[in-house]
């Protein structure tokens, strides 16, 4: 086929055939190229193409049993979505978490699976599961992780790698299977990587190396993968918090760094877990069908102070 011949027309964006990205006004001869992905269009009063921004399809969700992960999938839920999988090692707080979901969003298919992100075999086969109960992948969101502050001249070789194991290798492992889906498909999707604003600088006042460099690194494997993957609709993008009220930040010898951290914060407090959520609907929506490649850093101004 020629290029020419694979150029997306204002008709085709009319009748739903392309991304919105590909849609091209009258008068613009730039050349988009990639596969056409179906959209939901839609057309306004005059006539002219209208994008109806919202999330559409199935979410996998790991870490979901926790605060963030939680949080997301309900803004997700809220903003459209249809079906639900959270992946987690936690099915106490997964399960109670799902129906709480359940109840709230009583049409949509929201389920759990215990799976432990590190493992490369339970990680396909859960997608492959997923699969074949919500009938589609089309958005991934990695919010497993573990934080570990231990100093690092006391750090055991078992500690960083389970720190970079679950934080990098089982974001990739998740962002792989998914993405193998998602191919198949052949309808693209959005993956979006937890990483933090560790991954932007270092921490103080509390020791966190291991943690630091797992997020640093996810902020280079977001990048790759999306360059990567931008082939096959596939976007891939990262949210970067700061510090967040939740469990993560009140474990032991944490009570005076809160302080500290609040006192270098411009808006003088840490974030709720539904001020993470904006970023997520943006990435996974199709208000962000042209994002891919970045990071969006959630954090009240604190990398900047
Ligand atoms: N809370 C913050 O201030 C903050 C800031 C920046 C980044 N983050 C990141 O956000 C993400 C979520 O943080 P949170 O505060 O909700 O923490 P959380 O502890 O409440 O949630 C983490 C979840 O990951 C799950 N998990 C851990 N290891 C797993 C594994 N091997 N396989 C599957 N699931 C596993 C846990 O069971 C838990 O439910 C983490 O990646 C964290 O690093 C948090
Ligand atoms: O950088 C902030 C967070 O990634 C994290 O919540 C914190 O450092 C954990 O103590």
């Amino acid at each position: 086929m020629s290029p020419s011949a694979s150029l997306p027309t204002e008709r085709d964006a009319l009748t739903s055939r392309v991304l919105p990205q590909m849609i091209l006004s009258k008068g613009d001869e730039t050349s988009l190229t990639g596969p056409p992905i179906p959209v939901a269009t839609d057309l306004n009063a005059s006539g002219r193409a209208r994008l109806r921004f919202g999330v559409q399809g199935n979410a996998v969700v790991t870490g979901g049993a926790g605060t963030l992960g939680f949080a997301a999938s309900r803004a997700l839920l809220e903003h459209g979505l249809s079906g639900l999988m959270i992946f987690d090692v936690d099915p106490a707080h997964g399960k109670s978490k799902i129906q709480a979901l359940q109840d709230e969003f009583p049409t949509a298919k929201i389920c759990f699976t215990k799976v432990d992100i590190t493992d490369d075999i339970a990680v396909s086969a859960a997608i492959d599961d997923t699969t074949k109960t919500l009938g589609s992948v089309d958005i991934l969101l990695c919010f497993a992780g573990v934080v570990n502050c231990t100093h690092a001249i006391d750090m055991t070789a078992a500690e960083w790698r389970r720190t970079l194991d679950i934080n990098l290798t089982g974001s990739f492992l998740c962002a792989q299977a998914a993405a193998k889906q998602m191919i198949k498909q052949g309808t693209g999707g959005s993956i979006v990587f937890t990483a933090s604003i560790s991954g932007h600088r270092v921490n103080f006042p509390q020791p966190q190396l291991s943690y630091n460099v797992s997020k640093s690194a996810l902020l280079m494997l977001k990048s790759s993968l999306a360059a990567e993957w931008a082939r096959y609709g596939i976007r891939v993008n990262s949210i970067s918090p700061g510090y967040m009220d939740t469990i993560l930040n009140e474990g032991d010898g944490l009570a005076e760094a809160r302080a500290i951290w609040a006192s270098r914060n411009p808006m003088g407090r840490m974030g709720t877990p539904s001020e993470l959520t904006g970023a997520v609907v943006l990435l996974s929506s199709s208000a962000g069908s042209y994002i891919t490649g970045t990071d969006i850093v959630v954090d009240g101004g604190q990398v900047v102070f």
